[in-house]
């Protein structure tokens, strides 16, 4: 993998430290369900910061609305001290860019088209300079292709340019999918399930790739299910157990909570999100069966 990215030319800059991400309040809910309630989250440069819990638990949904595809019922996203536009290509032209669950690539595009459809929020010239293709039309396109080219190489795809979309193997379709996000040049990259269908090799490689990523100076924040993945990469991870945030910690903290377990296992837990209800529901359930067990044959009265 080659490591040299140094033509970030629009790249938006961090300063060391600085708060990149900040979420607040941020509550979702589509109709009578609350998806993401009240979660805060922030991400600092120079962060690797995890988003784990159980299916359903509102990690996507979070996700959404942190990159204008849903606009919080409640809360406010920050990206370096300003509000997001709640619009999702002006959330990738602020400095945010992101992969997705199920891989959305251009599957007929060639690799390297890929990657540079992800630059267009960085290119500067206009309609009329790209219809007339004079030389500043030219220049920046030479530009943005050694720009794309770079980030191939530094995926490890810049042998398969020319190759179709389609035709690459899963594990590396999903390594484009991170160049075409970088392609934007972010401040954070959010990564939504990047070892999904991954072999333990590809996912090693992909780990790799995310410290890379960061030393880049781009902040990351990734959903995952493998928990290997994530405590090995992590430097905070945050916890959503039912559309809430459980707990937050290092990766030790994290991993010795037993409330995570018990999430993860569908045990209850003390003060679990939704605890009351589901207690009352056992309660009722418990009260049925006694009231059927101390009434045999009351079915058949009729
Ligand atoms: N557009 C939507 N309309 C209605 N309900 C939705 C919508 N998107 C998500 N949900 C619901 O919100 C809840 C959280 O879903 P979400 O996909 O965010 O969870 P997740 O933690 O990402 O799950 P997984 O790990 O399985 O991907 C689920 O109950 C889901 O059915």
């Amino acid at each position: 993998m080659t490591t040299d990215t140094t033509t970030q030319d629009t790249a938006p800059g961090t300063t060391p430290g600085e708060t990149v991400l900040d979420a607040r309040g941020v509550t979702m809910r589509f109709g009578g369900l609350t998806a993401v309630r009240d979660v805060d989250l922030t991400v600092n440069s120079g962060e690797i910061v995890g988003l784990i819990g159980p299916n359903g638990a509102g990690k996507t949904t979070f996700f959404n609305c942190l990159t204008g595809l849903y606009i919080p019922t409640e809360g406010e996203v920050r990206y370096k001290g300003t509000v997001l536009p709640p619009k999702s290509f002006k959330v990738t032209a602020a400095g945010i860019a992101r992969t997705f669950q199920n891989i959305r690539l251009f599957a007929n595009m060639t690799v390297l088209e890929n990657v540079l459809v992800g630059r267009h929020t960085r290119t500067k010239e206009g309609l009329w300079s790209a219809l007339l293709r004079g030389p500043g039309f030219h220049k920046a396109e030479a530009a943005s292709r050694a720009r794309a080219m770079e980030l191939l190489a530094f995926v490890g795809l810049d042998a398969k340019a020319e190759h179709l979309a389609r035709n690459l193997p899963y594990g590396e379709q999903r390594k484009l999918e991170i160049a075409r996000a970088l392609a934007s040049e972010p401040g954070l990259l959010l990564l939504d399930e990047p070892t999904a269908g991954m072999n333990p090799q590809e996912t090693r490689a992909t780990e790799e790739l995310v410290f890379a990523i960061r030393d880049q100076g781009i902040a990351v924040l990734v959903i995952e299910h493998d928990m290997r993945f994530i405590f090995n990469l992590c430097d905070r991870v945050a916890v959503l157990v039912q559309g809430q945030k459980l707990i937050e910690g290092d990766s030790a903290t994290v991993q010795g909570d037993e409330r995570v377990v018990a999430a993860y296992l569908g045990e209850p837990y003390e003060d679990a999100p939704g605890g009351e209800e589901a207690a009352e529901v056992e309660a009722a359930e418990a009260q049925a069966g006694t009231t059927k067990d101390t009434a045999p044959g009351k079915e058949n009265e009729r």
